[in-house]
């Protein structure tokens, strides 16, 4: 008879909803996966500040453990009690931020003496200084980015060929060819401009630089990406195949679809909207732009314009205030056809509703992926980081979505309420989001198909990374 087995896993994801979000999901997706005789536990390091909502997310998964760590005090610039990037006063303050998270590598590490074996962990990428412990401690370590392999692999196409910078290219918005895909070009503002400055040094170019160093084939034993085979083949494919100095990319996504079936607690207020609008058979946009985008006044009155003139109706969820911005005038000529909410929603719960028919979103890669898995097609307004890039693979890499220009064609540039009502009415009611709507839904079910126990291509790589990480423990001696 076999012996079962205790296998211990590690997750530390980097402070930002973004990225804790689909690591806590791929907790849950663990505590599925039953391999023969083993069983699986979880431990999640956080911070104080951000247990609370880890603690909640993972509500209906009480075996997950979780332990804080104290977040490092008085570092420059970053007022005191933040431990999360949403509550920086800016995005620009993220390099201090990461910086400091190295103050608690002495305080994981003494965890790790205390806690049970462990077979391997998955930390981010952000959090480079993980695989110095994971080595000390000699714990395979995956990396995970939060990314999908298209965003992944042209960027680090863009790092190989310094694409930007040999030679110098100094337009924001001369298109480029990528070399290793040469049917896509791509802007020097699509690209974070750590990555194309020429000068290639500063804190922001030496914290991506320990950050790359720490995702090679002998600091990780692989990269675990949130995204699917089916949906970017090529990217992982390309990734895998030609680069023997980084680790083979496992796709184990999408992890939104490990999320509970709503409990029969109370509907919120926007979902009896939502209803509502099912009822009266009007087709909803919903609007959301995660949670760090950055926008100023100004565009944020266009936005509200724009939406109005569109005669679309909206469900709208903003951390600003809207009507202190616009005014109540503004509400009350949407009264019928929209809906402001400045609470945090249950994204999934909306995206999944019947009257929801397009996503007018910023492309941060869990809303772009929970609206091709919820089946809606996207309006890509991208802002920063990676989105630009997301909102590419979605425009025309698979043909899911419409894109928002700006004025200027620079990624940070002006949209007008013009160009807003334009592309919404074109998403919501034109050919192209016929095309795009029928597109996704074939996504979706793909998406769907990858978690399927025994033949889906995420279930799969998961059994595979189980299978190897869990043996070469044991062989280890990891379980003495
Ligand atoms: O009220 C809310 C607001 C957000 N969400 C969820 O929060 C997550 C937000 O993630 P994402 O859409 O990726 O946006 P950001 O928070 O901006 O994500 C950061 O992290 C992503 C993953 O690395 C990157 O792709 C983005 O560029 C980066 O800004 C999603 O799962 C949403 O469903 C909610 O459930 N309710």
């Amino acid at each position: 008879m076999a012996v079962s087995t205790n296998h211990h896993v590690i997750l530390f994801p980097y402070m930002s909803k973004g990225h804790t979000i689909p690591l806590l999901q791929f907790g849950r997706l663990l505590l599925r996966h039953h391999r023969n005789e083993q069983t699986i536990s979880v431990t999640v390091f956080t911070t104080a500040k951000n247990q609370p909502f880890i603690s909640e997310f993972l509500s209906d998964t009480p075996e997950i453990n979780v332990t804080s760590l104290p977040f490092p005090e008085n570092i420059s610039g970053i007022p005191p009690g933040v431990e999360n990037t949403e509550k920086l006063p800016s995005m620009s303050l993220y390099v201090p931020f990461t910086r400091a998270t190295k103050l608690l590598q002495p305080f994981f590490e003494e965890t790790l003496k205390s806690l049970p074996q462990v077979s391997f962990m998955v930390t981010d990428g952000f959090l480079w200084w993980t695989s110095e412990s994971a080595a000390k401690f000699k714990i395979p370590r995956l990396v995970f980015y939060g990314t999908n392999a298209y965003a992944f692999a042209v960027l680090n196409s863009t790092l190989h060929y310094k694409l930007f910078t040999i030679p110098e290219i100094k337009s924001d918005t001369e298109p480029v060819t990528v070399p290793d895909f040469p049917w896509i070009q791509v802007k020097k503002c699509d690209i974070d401009h750590v990555l194309t400055d020429p000068k290639q040094s500063g804190p922001a170019h030496e914290l991506l630089m320990d950050q790359v160093s720490s995702n090679t084939t002998t600091t990780s034993h692989g990269c675990l990406v949130n995204s699917f085979y089916e949906l970017e083949s090529a990217f992982v494919d390309h990734e895998n195949n030609n680069n023997s100095d980084r680790p083979r990319s496992w796709c184990v996504g999408p992890l939104c679809l490990t999320d509970p079936p709503k409990s029969g607690s109370a509907k919120p207020a926007w979902i009896h909207w939502l209803d509502r609008k099912e009822e009266e058979e009007r087709p909803v946009l919903y609007v959301a732009f995660g949670t760090q985008a950055e926008i100023s006044n100004e565009q944020l009155k266009e936005l509200a314009l724009g939406l109005e003139d569109s005669k679309v109706n909206f469900l709208w969820v903003t951390r600003k205030d809207v009507e202190e911005i616009l005014g109540q005038g503004f509400k009350d000529r949407i009264r019928e056809s929209g809906i402001i909410v400045r609470d945090w929603v249950d994204q999934w719960e909306i995206l999944s509703h019947e009257s929801v028919k397009g996503f007018l979103s910023h492309c941060g890669w869990n809303s772009a992926q929970e609206s091709i898995c919820a089946g809606v097609p996207l309006l890509a307004w991208p802002m920063m980081a990676e989105q630009p890039l997301n909102a590419k693979m979605v425009v025309e890499e698979i043909n899911v979505g419409v894109r928002v220009e700006t004025e200027d064609g620079t990624v940070q540039g002006f949209v007008t309420r013009e160009e807003l009502s334009r592309k919404i009415k074109e998403l919501m009611e034109g050919e192209t989001g016929k095309i795009t709507r029928k597109n996704v839904k074939e996504y979706s079910k793909m998406a769907k198909a990858a978690l399927v126990k025994g033949t889906g291509s995420s279930w799969k790589n998961l059994d595979l990374i189980l299978k190897e990480l869990c043996k070469s423990r044991e062989s280890n001696g990891a379980n003495d």
